[in-house]
């Protein structure tokens, strides 16, 4: 029989993965919150339920699962890329708090969906124990969509995380036209930045310069597909944070990840600063031209790269 799977959350990436593993031969069924609330019969014989909420959904529909008591050999997938405002949570840390006996897997990597949907090849990785993985991989994988697994959830669900903020930088260097020298020098610091707060977050800093990490960076820190760098471009462009938003079709979890990672960055004394200027220029404490001023002014210091 195949493989069935539930999808919570019909955007762009949820709809995406349906079409991957319908591909695959899983039966497929969605929920979206146009369809009212959950109900237990959508958990009957499915093996995996993917989660492709934006992070601001999860909690609300992750305590409706729990509620409905879904069988115990269903493994979660979490393909959420965001942090939660108050708690500082990913996704996977609210799964694992309503559903704290299933198996969870977190899904990332360089995936922006619209190429995804023309059949072009990409790669992923997932993130959890290895028999959870191994079972995402025969479900999902393919030769266009080719699965990694990774034990190091938390470094996996990190680096898709982080990128979002980078992404906007890059969007930000592009739109005011700073060239290719300048969005290198961003994607690379970035990934400093990312290693720094990913790590103290638990993850382990190979994962980063993996598919999740330097992958999801490379993608999305260059293609006007991401929201994300969409968001930065129109700001470069003198647009406001709504107007930006406006503009952009779709999520763009890095404007609430800046803030978010600010936050936790000043309380435990990281230096994340990128991040702190892409923040500054969201919340329009800066300008976009002032935020560069800030970065370049900083005082000359040496090339640490974090390699444990
Ligand atoms: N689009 C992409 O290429 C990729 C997106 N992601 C991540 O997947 C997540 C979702 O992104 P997209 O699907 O692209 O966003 P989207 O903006 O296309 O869709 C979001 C969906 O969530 C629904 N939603 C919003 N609030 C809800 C609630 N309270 N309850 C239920 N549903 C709710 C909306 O109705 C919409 O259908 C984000 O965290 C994103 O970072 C991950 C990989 C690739
Ligand atoms: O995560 C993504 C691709 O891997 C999608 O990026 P955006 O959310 O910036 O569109």
């Amino acid at each position: 029989m195949s493989p069935r799977v539930l999808i919570l959350g019909l955007g762009h990436w949820g709809q995406t993965l349906a079409y991957l593993f319908e591909q695959q031969g899983c039966t497929v069924s969605c929920w979206g919150r146009s369809q009212g609330i959950l109900s237990a019969d959508l958990f009957q014989d499915i093996q995996l339920l993917v989660s492709a909420l934006p992070i601001k959904a999860v909690r609300e529909v992750a305590a409706q699962v729990a509620a409905l008591q879904p069988p115990l050999g269903i493994i979660l997938v979490s393909a959420t890329k965001g942090l939660e405002s108050e708690t500082f949570a990913t996704a996977a840390d609210i799964w694992q708090t309503y559903c704290p006996h299933h198996d969870l897997v977190v899904l990332s990597g360089p995936n922006l969906a619209s190429e995804i949907q023309q059949g072009l090849p990409a790669a992923a990785v997932v993130g959890g124990n290895s028999v959870a993985t191994k079972q995402v991989q025969d479900c999902l994988g393919s030769t266009t969509f080719r699965l990694y697994s990774n034990a190091d959830r938390r470094g996996v669900e990190m680096g898709g995380i982080f990128k979002n903020v980078i992404a906007i930088a890059c969007g930000v260097n592009d739109g005011l036209g700073l060239g290719v020298n300048a969005r290198s020098a961003l994607i690379t610091r970035g990934l400093v930045e990312m290693v720094r707060v990913g790590t103290h977050w638990g993850g382990q800093v190979e994962t980063f310069y993996g598919l999740s990490g330097l992958g999801d960076l490379l993608a999305t820190c260059t293609s006007a597909l991401s929201r994300n760098y969409q968001v930065g471009w129109h700001l470069a462009h003198g647009k406001s944070l709504s107007q930006a938003l406006a503009l952009t079709k779709g999520t763009a979890e890095g404007v609430n990840t800046a803030r978010v990672l600010c936050t936790y960055a000043q309380q435990h004394q990281l230096d994340i600063p990128i991040t702190a200027m892409v923040n500054a220029v969201l919340s329009g404490h800066l300008t976009p031209q002032a935020a560069l001023n800030c970065l370049l002014e900083r005082p000359f210091k040496p090339e640490i790269i974090p390699s444990q």
